[in-house]
């Protein structure tokens, strides 16, 4: 039986979330897909813990058994267990964490990560990571940077690499954004209390701004753009943010949170404005104009957009075949459960390729 070892950065909402579901399905894994997967290291930003048999109490024994680490602990580590089959987990938010790829790819990992951060530097560091994972025959599945647990990155590759043309993606790819504001629409709460559900929901960024900023829908459409063989850049993202410019950026995360109610007025009034209407943050992929943009768009209650429920995404696939009926892919697009599985299903394919290696 192939042994599988997962080193896991990360154990927030998503994170925690993924080592509760793997150690659910330990039984299943081993017995119905042959596999022996273990997780000999979890980490946050600070503390590293290791461990021969992650148990459910693995969050307190975290708590108590963690010690500090600098990244070159994690790859000593690497190098004196030299196991056989690895997969770094990134499920982080972070930029910097994003420049250790390399080290862990001359280590013999793969990857799947959850963070959009590496998919959306610039363009030549986009290239060199898969370069990297070429010279080293590594995998790089990151199916959750888009739409959490739905297969819209595998679709998209899927219809590019069999020759279809796609012409356009357009939809709600942020599922903070549609709890927001189809709760707002619905109801009387002011626009900040929403937004601190959806936070509290663990749908938001860790900085909810890189959501209302645009910045989350930017990445995604780039994401989508690059799979098409687009590019681009983030600056090349046409954004409409939804954070006055004096709270994004020129502020503290703290000051933000202490400030968001100064957004209430401004969507009260947009909100009084909509007559039959809703509003939607849309984002939308044109290829032949190579045009990305995100915006905050009126629509019909009764169009497919203005229907979303919950933190529910919609891509509409516009292509060759798919004209004036588009191939759509909805459901919950941000949760920690649905994206843990994402993480998890991407874990389980790299796994069955190294099985059958
Ligand atoms: N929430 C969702 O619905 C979805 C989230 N994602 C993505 O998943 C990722 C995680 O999101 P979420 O779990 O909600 O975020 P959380 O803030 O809940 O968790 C982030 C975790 O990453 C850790 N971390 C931060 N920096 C580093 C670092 N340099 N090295 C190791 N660990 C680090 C944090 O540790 P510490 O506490 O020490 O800072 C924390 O444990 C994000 O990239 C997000 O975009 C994708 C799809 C859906
Ligand atoms: N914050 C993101 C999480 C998933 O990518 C969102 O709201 O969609």
């Amino acid at each position: 039986m192939k042994q599988i070892n997962l080193i896991i950065f990360g154990i927030g909402n998503v994170g925690s979330t993924l080592i509760k579901q793997i150690l659910e399905q330990k039984d299943n894994i081993t017995d119905l897909q042959k596999l022996d997967i273990r997780i000999p290291l979890i980490a946050n930003s600070t503390h590293v813990f290791f461990s021969d048999a992650l148990t459910g109490s693995w969050s307190l024994d975290f708590e108590k058994f963690s010690e500090p680490y600098k990244f070159q602990d994690i790859i000593d580590f690497l190098q004196s267990n030299d196991f056989q089959h690895t997969i770094a987990i990134d499920a982080t938010a972070s930029t910097n964490f994003v420049k250790h790829y390399a080290q862990l790819i001359e280590a013999g990992c793969h990857i799947v990560s959850a963070n959009k951060v590496a998919n959306t530097l610039d363009i030549e560091f986009y290239k060199k990571l898969r370069k990297k994972l070429k010279e080293h025959n590594r995998l790089f599945l990151y199916e959750t940077n888009v739409g959490a647990g739905l297969p819209i990155v595998e679709t998209v590759q899927n219809l590019h690499r069999s020759g279809e043309k796609i012409k356009k993606i357009r939809g709600v790819f942020s599922g903070s954004l549609s709890y927001i504001f189809n709760k707002f629409s619905e109801s009387e709460a002011p626009f900040s209390d929403i937004v601190g559900q959806a936070t509290e929901k663990g749908y938001t960024e860790p900085d909810a701004r890189d959501d209302l900023s645009g910045k989350d829908v930017a990445r995604k459409l780039l994401i989508l753009a690059r799979e098409l063989g687009l590019t681009l850049n983030l600056q090349d993202v046409d954004v409409e943010s939804l954070v006055p410019s004096n709270l994004n950026g020129k502020t503290t995360l703290n000051e933000f949170k202490a400030r968001i109610s100064e957004l209430d007025e401004p969507f009260k009034q947009k909100k009084q404005s909509q007559t039959n209407d809703v509003l939607r943050y849309v984002g939308e992929l044109d290829v032949k104009t190579k045009q990305l943009k995100v915006e905050l768009v009126s629509t019909s209650k009764a169009s497919p957009l203005g229907q979303l429920q919950g933190a529910d995404n919609i891509f509409e696939v516009y292509s060759e075949t798919y004209t004036e009926r588009p191939l759509i892919l909805q459901g919950a697009g941000a949760g920690k459960e649905t994206t843990a599985r994402g993480l998890f299903t991407d874990i389980l394919k790299i796994s069955k390729q190294i099985a059958h290696a």
